[in-house]
């Protein structure tokens, strides 16, 4: 338990040594604010023109690899009651809290840990605490929820409903975008995990991380954000994400990528602390099962004469093996895990 950041860290005057990033992987200098990020409002869009809003989404995932949204559906009272319900999960007894603790996350359907699934493993740790867990079907996994605060199970519940409603509502428009029909990325949308990152203040913002630089494994991802802290690598450097109230950051994952054969970009993503408040995001993964059978692939679609196929086929389950095994390498920015499936 002790190794939970929101445990032990409060009041700490120095980072401790092994939370101490080797200089290469630091914040570095002072990341601006990058006001270029798209953030595009579905409602007025969706309403008056919905081939400018799908011009605009696949502009954005061509270029950033991200965007944000807003009016996108999910109702702006639930988001900000389940930030509120976080906030009040993270600030909980110890004790309340090892319900859900576990030391071995990895595969569990519920857990509660620190730093990354990977933790016993690593030289140096990430300032943050993360409670994850599956979400899809939805009566399946509400059991291994944490039952407190109390209204937990109900109040995630409806909100992952809703955030998967948007996650298919956008979904589809990138499929149309792609010229792909309606419902092609269902299948490759059966695993929706949330993942709730806590980075409580650091002593030192500029000698930790509170998750160092990475791309993620699944589709596609949608973050609720509280407080500045994340970063994407854009054009030779680091740019902050502006939280704005009420919207959803969305990026894109290496599955979008491999399948749309390169045409969208997954991104290079970090979050940094602050020493002065606590940053909570709220984090939906939306990607295959582990045990997904079927081998993913570019979209015959999108393989042309002019467009020739970029990816090999492989069974999701090895991806997941190298992107774990991948993300334990020292960072270059030379090449990416998908030199392994290039063709
Ligand atoms: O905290 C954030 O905003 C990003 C977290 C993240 O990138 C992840 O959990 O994969
Ligand atoms: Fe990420």
């Amino acid at each position: 338990m002790a190794q939970l950041v929101s445990s032990w860290s409060n009041g700490v005057q120095s980072v401790p040594e092994d939370y101490l990033m080797p200089p290469e992987k630091r914040p570095g200098d002072s990341v601006s604010v990058c006001n270029e990020i798209p953030v595009i409002d579905l409602h007025e869009n969706l309403k008056n023109n919905r081939s400018d809003i799908i011009k605009h989404i696949l502009k954005a995932c061509q270029e950033f690899g991200l965007f944000q949204v807003i009016n996108h559906g999910v109702s702006e009272k639930m988001m900000e009651d389940v930030m509120v319900l976080y906030h009040e999960f993270f600030n909980m007894s110890i004790d309340d809290k090892l319900c859900v603790y576990s030391e071995t996350p990895l595969g569990a359907a519920c857990s509660l840990y620190p730093s990354s699934l990977n933790y016993a493993k690593e030289d140096v740790h990430f300032w943050r605490d993360i409670l994850r867990h599956l979400c899809h079907p939805l009566e399946e996994h509400t059991p291994s929820w944490p039952d407190k605060p109390s209204r937990y199970r109900q109040e995630v519940g409806r909100y992952a409903i809703e955030v998967r409603k948007m996650g298919f509502k956008i979904l589809d428009l990138i499929a149309e975008g792609l010229g792909l029909k309606d419902g092609y990325f269902n299948e490759v949308s059966q695993n929706h995990t949330m993942a709730i990152n806590h980075y409580p203040p650091c002593p030192d913002p500029s000698l930790a991380m509170g998750i160092g630089a990475h791309r993620d494994a699944n589709l596609i991802t949608f973050i609720q954000q509280d407080q500045y802290g994340l970063q994407m690598y854009n054009h030779g450097k680091w740019m902050g994400i502006e939280p704005i109230p009420n919207a959803f950051v969305i990026n894109i994952g290496y599955q979008l990528e491999i399948i749309s054969n390169g045409k969208l970009k997954s991104v290079e993503h970090r979050g940094v602390t602050s020493s002065t408040a606590a940053r909570t995001s709220i984090t939906t993964f939306v990607g295959p099962n582990l045990d997904h059978s079927v081998a993913v692939e570019p979209a015959k679609e999108l393989v042309t004469s002019t467009s020739p196929r970029k990816f090999k086929s492989y069974q999701f389950n090895n991806f997941i093996a190298d992107y774990l095994a991948y993300s334990k390498k020292p960072v270059s920015r030379d090449g990416t895990l998908l030199d392994l499936y290039r063709l």
